[in-house]
């Protein structure tokens, strides 16, 4: 059985920075709960036909984000498994207001948190990662800081991911997401996980 809201919402749904491991761990939760696991990257890149990298060049960002809202609102309204949202997807007004409803009818928003410490050696210098190239590390900064409040106020569940492993970190987020399921956990604020 699927924790979080049941029928075709998501069991939960992965919200971070580029390098917080939202594709590494939210493929371990699903296979934690037992369900499929979704990434609005892969969704846009098969809508497109081409690399996230090559959208960004040949049809530039805005093009990307259209496709990338059209992604999660398939998405949430249909897969019934984990959902990794692009690291900019919560950015769009469509889209917050998408993740809000999913949290108020009992949807789990996970936000997977991590400092630049670590995240920097996890993204690198890959050139995956369009907005990032130049200078990673304080591009990473930059949209960090853009993007924190969001991140938090969206978030039913918070989870640093900073020295632990995947599988440990999914671990956490397993425990969030059953936690923030179960009957009575009704706090609307965002969970600390502890390890
Ligand atoms: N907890 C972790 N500890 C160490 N390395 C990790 C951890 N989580 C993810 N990684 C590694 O960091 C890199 C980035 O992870 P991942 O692609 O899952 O991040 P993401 O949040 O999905 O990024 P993006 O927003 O760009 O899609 C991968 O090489 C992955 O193996
Ligand atoms: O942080 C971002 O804005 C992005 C993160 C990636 O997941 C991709 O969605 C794309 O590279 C943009
Ligand atoms: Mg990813």
């Amino acid at each position: 059985m699927s924790a979080g809201v049941q029928g075709a919402s998501p069991a939960a749904v992965l919200i971070g920075p580029p390098g917080s491991g939202k594709t590494t761990v939210g493929r371990l939760l699903a296979q934690r709960l037992g369900v499929a696991f979704r990434d609005t990257d892969a969704d846009v890149e098969g809508a497109a036909g081409k690399a996230v990298a090559d959208i960004f060049v040949e049809d530039g960002e805005p093009r990307f984000r259209e496709l990338e809202r059209e992604a999660v609102t398939t998405a949430l309204a249909c897969h019934p498994g984990v959902l990794a949202l692009g690291g900019g997807a919560v950015m769009d007004e469509h889209t917050q207001r998408a993740l809000e409803g999913y949290a108020a009818g009992g949807g789990v928003v996970v936000f997977l948190d991590v400092s630049l410490a670590h995240a920097a050696p996890r993204v690198g210098f890959n050139q995956s990662r369009p907005l990032l190239v130049g200078n990673p590390r304080a591009r990473w900064v930059e949209l960090m800081q853009l993007r924190r409040p969001t991140y938090e106020r969206l978030a039913t569940v918070h989870v640093v991911s900073d020295e632990r492993p995947p599988q440990e970190v999914a671990a956490q987020v397993y425990a969030g997401v059953v936690g923030a399921a179960a009957p009575g956990a009704g706090d609307p604020s965002a969970q600390e996980v502890q390890a």
